[in-house]
């Protein structure tokens, strides 16, 4: 059994893909991220996963994702946008350091462009996010140890913060 040093969540566009693996060599640990591991298991993309066998076998699939992630790895790890929707996943984040990445609506919008390989973002990905940022800010702010707010600051920016954030 080991521990995350750190489990990045927020919303798609957010960025905890890219600053959890600047994040991660800053450290010199190993990054993990869940939506790869299910990637993995799967054998195909999420994109794929989501067509051909629908949201909540994605989901099945990520809460299977984040406990084996959480109990196994010992590094830096992201979480798929989505995975605090689950309350099971939520329940397993507590005594985790959980930081959220906070995003507007604006900066989430023109980080994912048109979705690509977000199956959620395909159609109408503005008012997608935006329905998406209302439902789980809460839950973002529920399962957070702190909160990094993204906006307007580049990935090392937001590294560097973290990294004097995760010293105290
Ligand atoms: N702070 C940032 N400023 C500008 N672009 C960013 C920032 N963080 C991430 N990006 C870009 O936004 C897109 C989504 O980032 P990603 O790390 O995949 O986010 P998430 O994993 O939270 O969905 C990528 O193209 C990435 O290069
Ligand atoms: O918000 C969501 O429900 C999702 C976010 C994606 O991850 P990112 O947040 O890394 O884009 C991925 O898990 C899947 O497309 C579903
Ligand atoms: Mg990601």
């Amino acid at each position: 059994m080991s521990k995350p040093l750190c489990v990045l969540v927020g919303a798609p566009g957010a960025g905890k893909s890219t600053v959890g693996q600047l994040l991660a060599q800053a450290y010199g640990v190993p990054f993990r991220d869940t939506d790869a591991d299910v990637e993995a298991t799967a054998g195909k993309p999420i994109s794929e996963i989501f067509i051909d066998e629908g949201e909540p076998h994605f989901r099945a699939m990520e809460t299977a994702a984040v406990a084996a992630a959480l109990a196994e790895h010992d590094g830096v790890l992201a979480l798929g946008g989505g995975a605090v929707l689950a309350e099971d996943n939520r329940a397993l984040l507590a005594g985790h350091t959980v930081v959220y990445l906070s995003v507007d609506l604006s900066d989430a919008v023109s980080r994912v462009g048109l979705g690509q390989g977000r199956p959620l973002l395909n159609f109408n990905p503005r008012a997608t996010l935006r329905f998406l940022l209302d439902q789980r800010r809460p839950l973002y702010e529920q399962v957070a140890t702190y909160t990094v707010v993204t906006d307007g600051r580049t990935p090392e920016e937001i590294t560097a913060e973290l990294v004097e954030l995760l010293k105290g």
